[in-house]
């Protein structure tokens, strides 16, 4: 991995000094925290037994209302728990400290991720990511993706963060999907939303969610796929928009204009049951207000329209999530036969004499002890006993 952090003499005792410690943290030596989200912390650890083999803990916040996991977490697990592809982080182990009910998922570790990636080009090395590795970890993605809709889950949360790549070793360079924390089962016929406020963020967010849609399908993925593609190739997310928070699924008006202003103003002709979108009849007025001279997709992704790449990704941006290209079909693209050809290595371009860019590691952060580092709040029998069986 070339971290040159797993021999922090410091890290051990910041981390595990606590006398909260559970047992299972025995296991492990934590190097420290690398990253936080909505739903937990994301600590750095080496496996005692096997050193050579780093680990992502995440720790999973308490539910507000006291009830110990949230359901997110738990949803999380019954997922990850079955599913199993080269393209999808994969689950090393399930830990619950039992003192305080706090979840602690340990994941394999990837040294990059696609937010870093893009960074990294667009803020140090200033230079476009070579398009062998566009089409690699593009290609990588949607074959995780289809893998995961046609075992009939949609992630519903992607965006670079949660597209991870493994750095030095085997696998480097291999694209893993993570974060399933919103991720949820589905069956035919599909599902309404639960009411559990703002799923997708929002950049990535499909224009049938922006516009009030109650059922999710495998089509707002390959929307944030299209997004997360466009910013692969411009290093700058496509559709930028000012979220407005407060509120439970708020109507994100700024998201629509800004998609509007690119793609042009969706039309009935294009888009049959626009009209039976929620906010499409409420906000009529605000979403039609002002038209816009369309910037043309092409014109902001700097390709020519003859480009396949330009055609794959105007098909993974169409309108009409009907019409919208599935993973399966997309991963049949012209733009996946021409060279350069995708590779596992994404990161290496396999061409003698092409420049190799390398990626920071992970920032680590040595002074949060990984327990003790969320509030907890009382924890309920039912939760131990869905704990228990989850970790049998
Ligand atoms: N298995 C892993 N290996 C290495 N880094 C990881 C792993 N899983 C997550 N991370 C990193 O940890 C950070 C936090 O991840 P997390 O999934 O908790 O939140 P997020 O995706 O940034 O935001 P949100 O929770 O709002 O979706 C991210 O930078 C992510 O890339």
């Amino acid at each position: 991995m070339g971290d040159g952090r797993a021999n922090n003499p410091n890290s051990h005792s910041n981390n595990n000094s606590s006398s909260n410690k559970p047992e299972w943290l025995e296991e492990y030596d934590v190097i420290g925290k690398i990253g936080e989200g909505t739903y937990g912390l994301v600590f750095l650890a080496k496996v005692k037994s096997n050193r050579s083999k780093p680990i992502a803990i995440k720790k999973f916040k308490q539910s507000k209302d006291g009830d110990g996991v949230s359901p997110t977490a738990i949803r999380e697990i019954m997922l990850l728990r079955e599913i199993s592809h080269e393209n999808v982080v994969k689950l090393a182990n399930v830990h619950i400290n039992h003192a305080d009910m706090s979840l602690y998922l340990a994941f394999d570790y990837a040294e990059h991720d696609l937010y870093e990636i893009i960074r990294h080009h667009r803020d140090k090395v200033n230079q476009a990511i070579n398009p062998y590795t566009v089409k690699s970890l593009l290609w990588q993605l949607l074959n995780g993706l289809n893998y995961l809709h046609s075992n009939w889950i949609v992630h519903r949360d992607l965006k670079p963060s949660n597209i991870l790549v493994m750095g030095d070793g085997e696998e480097q360079g291999v694209v893993k999907i993570a974060d399933f924390g919103l991720a949820r089962i589905y069956q035919a016929p599909l599902k309404p939303l639960s009411e559990n406020g703002v799923v997708v963020t929002i950049w990535y967010r499909a224009p049938e969610l922006l516009l009030g849609a109650k059922h999710y399908t495998s089509a707002v993925d390959m929307w944030a796929v299209g997004c997360i593609f466009a910013e692969l190739l411009t290093l700058k997310p496509l559709f930028q928009g000012q979220e407005v928070k407060g509120t439970i699924n708020p109507f994100q008006l700024d998201q629509l204009d800004k998609i509007f202003k690119v793609l042009g103003h969706p039309t009935q002709e294009k888009w049959p049951t626009l009209v039976n979108l929620p906010h499409w009849q409420s906000d009529l007025q605000h979403i039609q207000g002002h038209k816009y001279e369309t910037a043309g997709l092409y014109n902001v992704v700097h390709l020519s329209p003859k480009n396949p790449a330009y055609d794959l990704l105007s098909k993974m941006l169409e309108y009409d999530p009907q019409k919208r290209l599935t993973a399966a079909q997309a991963l049949e693209h012209e733009y996946f036969r021409m060279e350069p050809l995708p590779g596992c290595n994404a990161l290496v371009p396999p061409q003698p004499g092409e420049k190799v860019v390398n990626y920071p590691t992970r920032p680590v952060d040595t002074s949060t002890d990984i327990v003790g580092t969320i509030s907890l709040q009382p924890s309920q029998p039912v939760c131990l006993l869905m704990f228990s069986l989850l970790t049998a």
